[in-house]
């Protein structure tokens, strides 16, 4: 199965609730039209070629008529043999008035865009379409739109240096997903030619350099430990040592997410940043922030949190997979524009790919490619 079809068939499965807000939104018509009309189409029209007003209020959509509407501009609005064929032309519509407008920017601080980012979305969704009827696909597309224009500048893979060994830091709270990334990204090196080696950061777990190990064997890359409890910066020392020796490709090192002692976390990483620095000024190379999608708007926070204890220079989202807060992906994007270098959806090796924004936008809004 492809990317995207996993992307499609995960995101959100068990509550993609965007998706069906987006269809209740346009059907909750507060002054449902005609329901004869809705049930046939070829029936005579009901309805004026153009949106009725009643008392001041913008009236909701009419149920739409096989007439065109003079300013309609889509085939659901042109009800062909192909409208008829395809249904379009029983497509519900609801003047997109501030009623709308609110319950959409709702739906979107829901969907976990945040407040910030969902106004700025909705305005544009309706600049050009205020006071017109408007069908759920034509607001699904142009949420698809927003949110693939917001999000394309950051989609940008790993880059990878000519530098040898490229140092990647890894860093995030404990369980976002750090040991199952570096494992699946130690995997995808391997398989495009790459020597990598691991360095298990977090020598405070026992069950974490565990974990580490088993998904070094999986990808067949070696990992380095250290005695539990021992200084992760001396552990990062020799690994870079071993992958200058070796002329490895890449050297990645996990490290401890405990946020509960911001202090010692912050000089820990700086202390590894610093060590590595003795060996090769320029590393690291890379700090990625693992993020996981299920946190929702907590994501916001771990970004700026670790921003100040770390160079992040790139995010990785994990557990994309069955969790309606993907949406706050949108948010980062919007907020800080640092790069999204991949996504997970899924616990298995190849369930990390890199982040596509078209295909991420049409699983987001369920518009489908
Ligand atoms: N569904 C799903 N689960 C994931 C994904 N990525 C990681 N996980 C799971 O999330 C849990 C935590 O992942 P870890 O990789 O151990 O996270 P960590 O950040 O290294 O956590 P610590 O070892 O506690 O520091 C594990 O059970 C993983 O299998 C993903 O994309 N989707």
């Amino acid at each position: 199965m492809s990317f995207f079809g996993k992307l499609k068939e995960r995101m959100f499965r068990s509550s993609s609730k965007l998706d069906e807000g987006l269809d209740a939104l346009v059907a909750s018509d507060p002054a449902p039209a005609d329901e004869g009309a809705d049930e046939s189409p070829a029936a005579p029209p009901k309805t004026p070629d153009t949106p009725v007003e009643t008392g001041g209020t913008p009236a909701i959509a009419p149920i739409p008529s096989p007439v065109p509407a003079p300013d309609a501009r889509t085939d659901a609005a042109r009800p062909g043999l192909l409208s008829r064929l395809t249904g379009r032309a029983d497509a519900p519509r609801r003047v997109l008035d501030d009623n709308f407008i609110e319950e959409l920017e709702d739906l979107l601080v829901q969907a976990d865009l945040g407040v910030e980012t969902a106004l700025k979305v909705t305005a544009n969704i309706a600049a050009g379409r205020f006071g017109r009827r408007v069908t759920t696909q034509e607001i699904k597309q142009a949420l698809a739109d927003e949110v693939a224009r917001i999000m394309e500048p950051v989609a940008k893979p790993l880059p990878l240096y000519p530098n040898k060994p490229q140092v990647v830091l890894v860093v995030g709270v404990n369980g976002a997903g750090k040991t199952t990334t570096i494992g699946k990204l130690a995997s995808q090196f391997r398989a495009a030619g790459k020597s990598v080696i691991i360095a298990a950061g977090d020598t405070f777990r026992a069950a974490a350099v565990e974990q580490l190990q088993v998904w070094g064997d999986r990808a067949g890359v070696p990992v380095m430990t250290a005695p539990e409890g021992s200084d992760p910066a001396s552990l990062a020392f020799d690994a870079l040592t071993r992958a200058q020796a070796e002329g490895a490709d890449l050297l990645m090192i996990d490290t401890a997410g405990r946020l509960q002692n911001r202090a010692d976390l912050m000089e820990e990483l700086a202390k590894i940043v610093r060590v590595i620095r003795k060996k090769d000024p320029s590393a690291p190379h890379n700090t990625l922030l693992v993020l996981d999608a299920t946190t929702g708007q907590n994501a916001v926070t771990q970004v700026e949190v670790f921003r100040q204890m770390a160079d992040v220079s790139g995010l990785i989202m994990t557990k994309l997979d069955g969790t309606a807060r993907g949406g706050v992906l949108v948010a980062l994007a919007d907020r800080f524009g640092l790069p999204i270098h991949a996504i997970g959806v899924g616990e298995q090796i190849d369930d990390l790919d890199a982040f596509d924004p078209q295909d991420f936008a049409a699983a987001l809004t369920g518009t489908g490619r």
